[in-house]
Order: C-alpha cells, then structure tokens, then sequence
C-alpha cells in the first residue's frame, strides 16, 4: 500500500535521510524503531507531506505522491497522530475531535456517525467530551489524538511513538487500541522506541540507523528483545 524507495530528505542543507526504503502491506502493522534523532519523526512526515523528499519516492497504491500536498493525503486516507499529542488544548475534548474532521463539512451524518464511533472505541473521552483537552492525562491524549485522526476516515495511519512518557499499565492500554484499530482493517506504519511494545503488536519491524533501514525482519521469524535493543542503541551511540 505505502512504499519508500530512497528517500533522501531533511531539514534546509540538513540532511536526516538518506536513501530509506521501506514497505508497509494493505492490512499491516509495521514498526519503525530507532534511538533518538535517528529520522522517525522525519519518515513520518515525508509520508504525511509536512517534508518533501530532495530525492526518492513516496507512493500510495502504486501512485508516486512526492508532489501531492499534505492536505490532500488526508483526504488519500492517510493520518498522522504526531508525536507530544499536539492537540488543541484550550479547545473541548469534542472540539478537538470535530478539528480531525474538518475537510468533510458537507458529510454531517457521515462525520457525527464516526464521532459516536471513537466514544464507542474509547469511552473516555465520551465521559470527558466536554472537559478542555488540556486537563486530560497523558493516556487520554493519546486517545484524543489517534481519536482525531480516526475522524479523517483514515486508510492508513501513521503513529508516532504513541508510548513516549506513559505508565507501563497506560501503555498496555494504547496497544490494546492499536491492535484493535488493526482489527479494523486499517494499515498502520508505527513508529517507536519501546522495542517490548513494537514486539508485542507489530508483525514487521524495521530499525532505523544514520538515515537508512540497518535492520528488517518479519516479527513471525523470530526477534529477540535483547538483539534489537543491543542493535540499535549500539547504532545510536
Ligand atoms: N524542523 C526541523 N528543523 C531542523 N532540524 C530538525 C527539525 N526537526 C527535526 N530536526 C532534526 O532532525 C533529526 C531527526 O529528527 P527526528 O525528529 O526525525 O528524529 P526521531 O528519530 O523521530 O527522534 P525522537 O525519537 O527523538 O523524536 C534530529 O537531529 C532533529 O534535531
């Protein structure tokens, strides 16, 4: 569904990538892990369209996207649920919620369907739809914001680090929603650093290193934890 063949990109003359390639299957769970600064976040966005890539492809469905603007990948089904959980936090839990959906105003029925949908899949936020987002936990956020991105009727959604700073139980829960989400039919690319949590969920996995794919394997063949962990902090440092 989503392939990367060389994608070389970064930030002004900085370049973070160099030449990734990386598959993700109709239907798949694949995790991208990697230490800090190693270009998640920055893969992340080059499929999202917030970084154009100086060379390389991006393609969606066979359909090279380079040039298709990140507004119009939401509308192509792809979301992003971006790392910090930015959401508006001065706005209501259903505010934020409604944010997710605001190329579909003229699908009212379509869009009020889909918001009883994520209170149905995360009933916390139902009981705090009215409380301002700012006041939710961080668990929460992370609802709110996968919630929101589930508003744009996504095909594909592209998480990133969705465990940074939670409790382990809180943790255990955002898998349990991933999954499900998976359950669904949706394809998600996620990215981490909890190599346990990727395990746990993913069914391929991919280690970032200096800019590039330096480890892939199917999670069914075998991943030991303390193999993956050793070979990318090992990159990392
Ligand atoms: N907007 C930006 N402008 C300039 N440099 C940036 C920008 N965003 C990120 N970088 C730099 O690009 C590099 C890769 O950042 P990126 O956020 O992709 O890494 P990451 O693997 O997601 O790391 P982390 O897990 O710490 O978020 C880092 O050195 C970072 O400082």
């Amino acid at each position: 569904m989503l392939k990367l063949e060389n994608v070389v990109a970064g930030y002004g003359r900085t370049r973070i990538l160099h030449g990734l390639s990386l598959e993700v299957p109709r239907g798949g769970l694949v995790a991208l892990l990697g230490g800090n600064g190693t270009g998640k976040s920055t893969c992340l966005k080059a499929i999202a369209g917030l970084v154009t890539p100086q060379d390389g492809t991006v393609a969606l469905d066979g359909r090279v996207i380079n040039d298709v603007a990140a507004e119009d990948r939401t509308a192509m089904g792809l979301s992003l649920v971006p790392q910090g959980k930015e959401i508006f936090g001065g706005m209501s839990v259903a505010e934020n919620l409604m944010m997710g959906a605001y190329h579909r105003r003229r699908d009212k029925a379509g869009v009020a369907a889909d918001l009883e949908g994520v209170y149905t899949r995360f009933p916390r936020l139902k009981e705090r739809r009215r409380v301002l987002a700012g006041m939710l936990s961080g668990g929460e956020r992370q609802m709110l914001s996968i919630g929101r991105a589930l508003m744009s009727r996504p095909t594909m959604l592209l998480l990133d680090e969705p465990s940074a700073a939670l409790a382990p139980r809180v943790v255990e829960e955002i898998a349990e929603a991933i999954l499900s989400l998976r359950d669904l039919g949706l394809t998600l690319l996620l990215v981490e650093q909890n190599v346990g949590m990727a395990l746990e969920v993913a069914d391929y996995l991919y280690v970032i290193r200096g800019g590039r794919i330096a480890f892939e394997r199917a999670v069914d063949d075998g991943v030991g934890m303390d193999e993956l962990r050793d070979f990318y902090l090992s990159g990392a440092h």
